[in-house]
């Protein structure tokens, strides 16, 4: 039972019977990515001190210009990971191509793969503006011992083991699931611990705020507008709030805590949408569903969704049950009009 306050380690020994698998692999990799979290903290929290915002110069495989944090944060996460020998492989939205893990025996003995968002937000890095991680990890389903391949990564949402966020914001917090519910934990920066802040996160069934960048709205297909003009319109419990941060961790937070649904539709610009399934709609994905939330691209539910490629995106309707199928709703009606 999560005791607010507890720090994650006696929480992840007290729910080790959470984790799949009951061996310690799992927590030991939570703990990987927590360590690893600190350290990226560390730079966001000085960016502009020195040298780490602004563009790294290169283009990652979806054409988006890197900034330095984004090359930092990916380097960081995949050495924690490699180092502690837990992962057999690793994705990333910063690698064309998936990385193998030998282990320091070669002998491809580690069970668990990690696909990752290591910096998401990058457009905010040089506004001071909180940024995120995304993790998202399964168990491999290709033999142990055998190097990794596609089908260890292409696998559907709803084989995840585990998933989860860092939110390097006002404070910085590492919220996870493992298939047991949604916690929250908050560093303290002065002593390097995270605390259980945030018991048992839950989405409210209805909420009052919508995010979606309605700078875009012209290019939004008809059901995506004419949801926008219902959350506008001056009736009943409208006109709902609308925030947007443009960091889909910070987005997807904040309406967590206050209700709310996050949209990031298909659009003339981004037919399939911008997000990308994997490492961004996937894991988040199971953090609404375990928050008694729903995630889906408009029609199907997120994680039932075959993926077919590394990076492909899906369009993404996130949040407060009641507001993701009103939002289908008029997704559907625009279809039979
Ligand atoms: O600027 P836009 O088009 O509204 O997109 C904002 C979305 O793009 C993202 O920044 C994409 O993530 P990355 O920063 O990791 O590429 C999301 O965090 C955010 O929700
Ligand atoms: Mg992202
Ligand atoms: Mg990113």
């Amino acid at each position: 039972m999560a005791k607010k306050n507890q720090t994650l380690g006696e929480f992840i020994i007290e729910n080790q019977q959470a984790f799949p698998y009951s061996s310690g692999e799992l927590s030991r990799l939570i703990n990987s990515i927590r360590l690893a979290a600190k350290v990226v903290n560390h730079e966001v929290n000085k960016a502009g001190l020195v040298d780490i915002t602004g563009a790294a110069g290169d283009t990652n495989i979806q054409g988006e210009q890197q900034q330095k944090l984004d090359v930092y944060a990916n380097e960081r996460f995949i050495q924690t990971l490699t180092n502690r020998e837990i992962v057999c492989g690793i994705a990333s939205e910063e690698n064309d191509e998936y990385i193998t893990i030998q282990g320091h025996n070669n002998d491809h003995k580690n069970k668990y793969v990690v696909l990752m968002d290591p910096l998401d937000g990058s457009s905010n890095i040089d506004v001071n503006v909180s940024v995120g991680t995304i993790f998202s990890i399964y168990r491999r389903v290709t033999p142990i011992g055998t190097p990794v391949t596609m089908e260890d990564f292409l696998q559907p949402g709803n084989l995840q083991v585990a998933a989860g966020y860092i939110v390097y914001g006002t404070s910085t917090m590492l919220v996870y699931t493992t298939g047991h519910g949604v916690n929250g934990f908050t560093l303290n920066p002065a002593i390097g611990t995270y605390y259980l802040s945030h018991p048992d996160m839950k989405f409210s069934e209805d909420g009052n705020i919508y995010s979606v960048n309605e700078g875009n709205y012209a290019q939004f297909p008809k059901g995506v507008k004419d949801y926008i003009k219902y959350c506008q319109a001056e009736e009943g419990d409208r006109p709902y709030t609308s925030r947007y941060i443009g960091s889909l961790v910070s987005d997807i937070h904040r309406n967590m805590i206050k209700g709310g649904i996050y949209i990031y539709p298909s659009s003339s610009k981004y037919p399939n949408g911008k997000l990308r399934l994997l490492y961004e709609c996937n894991p988040m994905a199971f953090l609404a569903e375990q928050a008694g939330g729903k995630a889906s691209d408009g029609e199907r539910r997120i994680m039932d969704i075959k993926p077919e490629e590394l990076h492909e995106r899906s369009p993404f309707y996130c949040g407060s049950k009641n507001m993701v199928e009103k939002a289908e709703e008029f997704l559907q009606n625009a279809k039979t009009k």
